[in-house]
């Protein structure tokens, strides 16, 4: 079995959890709350910069010219494609820019800066790879059962369902497992840790922002 296939069974059971996670439901139907989506798109602001940070630390240390390329052309997408669609949600929801950083996204992006940093670069594109995966299964999932017209949220739920974006995933996929093919058993083992705690936290980032959580002492 692909090192893919195998992780994603690993983390099936948080994905089945996102999906029913009335933040994903309300912003397929329309109805979350303005101030959850404000607030998650001020953090996401934050995260996307930092993660596009993190892709570009994997694509210094890979071990391939061609990842080298890939996860570079990954790390703009993150910073100007994707930020860009944030640029639009800040005018249209009328959402001002914050440096403060949830307890959550705090600790995602020091996360993955530091596994892209000090881990064994295989680990760290397992570590980025839910950011992907889960996105587009997500996206796809909203996609595919809208009920709605007229859904305010609908260029997000687009984004992510889209092509442009699949493409992208399909990469990232593909050159996890092809790097783990390269790995020892135990090194894949920490390759799935790493993707099961990032997916972990695409999990708590979403349910932080439906609590609207912040520090417990600002
Ligand atoms: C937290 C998070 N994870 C993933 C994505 C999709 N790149 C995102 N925008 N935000």
């Amino acid at each position: 079995m692909k090192w893919s296939n195998t992780s994603w069974n690993n983390i099936q059971s948080i994905y089945d959890k996102i999906i029913e996670m009335p933040f994903i439901n309300q912003l397929a139907n329309g109805t979350l709350p303005l101030d959850q989506f404000q607030f998650y798109i001020q953090q996401d602001s934050i995260y996307l910069e930092n993660f596009g940070r993190a892709l570009a630390l994997i694509a210094a240390r890979a071990h391939e010219v061609d990842d080298v390329l890939t996860y570079t052309r990954f790390a703009e997408g993150a910073i100007v494609v994707e930020n860009a669609l944030h640029e639009s949600f800040f005018k249209e929801f009328k959402i001002s820019k914050t440096h403060d950083v949830n307890p959550v996204c705090h600790h995602y992006i020091h996360y993955l800066k530091s596994t892209a940093a000090l881990d064994q670069v295989e680990v760290a594109m397992a570590a980025v790879l839910p950011c992907f995966w889960i996105y587009k299964k997500v996206g796809d999932y909203i996609y595919e059962n809208q009920s709605v017209k007229n859904n305010p949220y609908q260029q997000w739920i687009e984004t992510y369902a889209g092509e442009e974006f699949g493409l992208l995933v399909d990469q990232a996929i593909n050159c996890c497992d092809r790097v783990a093919e390269t790995c020892s058993d135990n090194q894949k083992e920490l390759m799935h840790k790493a993707f099961y705690t990032a997916s972990q936290l695409e999990y708590n980032f979403w349910d932080s922002a439906s609590k609207l959580k912040r520090w417990e002492i600002e």
